[in-house]
């Protein structure tokens, strides 16, 4: 690579976005360490295998081993780096504000171990509140002058948010749409763009399974200022939970209407002002972030005391779409009391076995709450599920056939692409009432209709 100079990294967390980040900084030649409290974690990470399910992943740990590190020791890590990467932790605290306990004791940990006469540039990558670069800035202050060493060390702090999504990890790390710096001294900024100058130029030969898409643009460094950043971070998920939300409420009225709500989507979505992306009505949202990152805007509101009506009304309409499920169950069986209900998929979305703020594990819940009996399957999320639905009374099914056995009523909560392929007339011919309520409108209502089911779909 033509001018390229590796530069040692410490990744502090190796979750999602830690490994996946770290993984493919090593793969772009960089001397990566990646360092999680988790022993068992890293013990994992030794021996080559991943944590978490991430497509690709395992692959890359393998093909980037020679530059790639693992520990518990931040100090080990953190000493002779020139960057160091926060990507730990950054949960919803009761008041849904984000806890940022984890990134500031990261910080204190960092500052603890950098050396006399050295510069470094301490990123958070993770997603945090509006202030909190400054607050880790202080933090880092704080402990170099605890230990003297407050004119012997520069350590800048820069906001790097990250926009990958799970299961697709990689992918958007090696081709994302923007990298997002915000900084208060240049040293940082042109620091960052050493360290994504590979992606920024794209002149990285693609790891095998992730070629080059067609037509990719390079993407552009947004530079800006640390607060800015962290709004930016902010107001992107938001601003995708609200289009979710927005196309389930046109849902809801299309089905009063006699509307289609997919046609209504594609409709719409071709103008490009709108775009096609995030216009698939269904169950609504969940995973790790939105429901995380969409509580902690309304909590900064609430700290400055400005109402975020639109983002409100987001989460509102987003937990009513598990309700509007229950309540075609509720009216095709007349009651779900006592019924035996079905439902495939259990992860927030498919391709992850992650079933964080599931909003299939919600219904499975009320549905439970309301009198159901419940039977579960999920291709690859069922083992979380297991322990996550613990002391309730569940059934868990390897295969959605036998799921299916005399069962009143299915609800496809996942639209996981195997499910696409399940005979449909096979299936219905098992139930005892062949219900189907399409929770993500996966099926063909016609098709499913002559296999002999009474079909539900959201919106249409
Ligand atoms: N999961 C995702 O798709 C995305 C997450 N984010 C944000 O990135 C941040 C991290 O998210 P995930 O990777 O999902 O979290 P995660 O929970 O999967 O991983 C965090 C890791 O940090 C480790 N850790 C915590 N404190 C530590 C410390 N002091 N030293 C070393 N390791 C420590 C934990 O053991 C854990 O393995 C969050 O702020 C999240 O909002 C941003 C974009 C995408
Ligand atoms: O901050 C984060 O953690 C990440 O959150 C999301 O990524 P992720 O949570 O992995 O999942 P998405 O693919 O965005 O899906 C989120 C939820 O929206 C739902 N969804 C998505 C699209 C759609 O049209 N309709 C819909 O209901 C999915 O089923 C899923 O439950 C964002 O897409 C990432 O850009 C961001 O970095």
């Amino acid at each position: 690579m033509d001018g390229f100079k590796p530069l040692k990294v410490a990744m502090i967390g190796t979750g999602y976005v830690g490994l996946a980040t770290g993984t493919a900084l090593a793969y772009l030649g960089h001397q990566v360490t990646g360092v999680d409290k988790d022993v068992s974690k890293i013990k994992l990470l030794r021996s080559g295998k991943s944590p978490i399910r991430e497509q690709g992943l395992e692959t890359l740990l393998a093909l980037a081993q020679d530059r790639l590190f693992f520990t518990h020791s931040t100090a080990e890590a953190v000493a002779e780096a020139h960057v160091i990467l926060i990507a730990v932790g950054t949960p919803s605290k009761a008041n849904g504000e984000a806890d940022t306990q984890f990134v500031e004791a990261a910080a204190r940990e960092v500052a603890a171990s950098l050396l006399p006469g050295r510069n470094y540039i301490l990123v958070v990558k993770s997603t945090v509140p509006v202030g909190t670069n400054r607050r880790v800035a202080y933090v880092v202050n704080r402990v170099l002058n605890e230990r003297g060493l407050a004119k012997e060390v520069t350590a800048y702090v820069v906001s790097n948010p990250e926009f990958l999504r799970e299961g697709m990890a990689l992918y958007d790390t090696f081709y994302p749409d923007r990298i997002v710096v915000g900084a208060r001294e240049a040293a940082g900024v042109e620091m960052l763009r050493r360290l994504y100058r590979p992606i920024l130029e794209q002149t990285f030969d693609p790891p095998p399974f992730l070629p080059r898409p067609e037509g990719y643009a390079l993407p552009p460094l947004i530079t800006t200022d640390p607060t800015s950043a962290e709004m930016i971070k902010y107001a992107a998920n938001a601003f995708l939970a609200l289009k979710i939300s927005f196309i389930n409420e046109i849902a809801g009225l299309c089905e009063k209407v006699g509307a289609d709500v997919t046609e209504v989507s594609r409709g719409i979505g071709l103008d490009p002002r709108i775009g096609l992306r995030f216009l698939a009505a269904g169950l609504g949202w969940g995973g790790s972030c939105f429901p995380k990152d969409t509580a902690a805007l309304l909590a900064m509101g609430q700290e400055y005391d400005y109402d975020l009506p639109i983002v409100a009304a987001a989460r509102e309409i987003n937990f009513r779409q598990r309700l509007r499920v229950v309540e075609k169950l509720q009216e095709a069986l007349k009651g779900v009391r006592g019924r035996v209900v079905g439902v495939l998929g259990l992860s927030f979305k498919p391709g992850t076995d992650d079933i964080r703020e599931s909003p299939s594990m919600d219904l499975v819940r009320i549905l439970i709450d309301r009198g159901a009996h419940v039977r579960v399957h999920d291709p690859v999320a069922l083992d979380n599920a297991r322990r996550a639905l613990e002391g309730l009374e569940v059934e868990f099914f390897q295969d959605p056939y036998t799921l299916a056995s005399g069962a009143e009523a299915l609800v496809l909560a996942t639209e996981w692409p195997e499910y696409r392929h399940l005979d449909l007339a096979r299936l219905a011919g098992m139930m005892r009432t062949p219900v189907l309520v399409d929770g993500r409108n996966l099926f063909d209502p016609e098709q499913a209709r002559r296999a002999g089911w009474t079909y539900l779909g959201v919106g249409r």
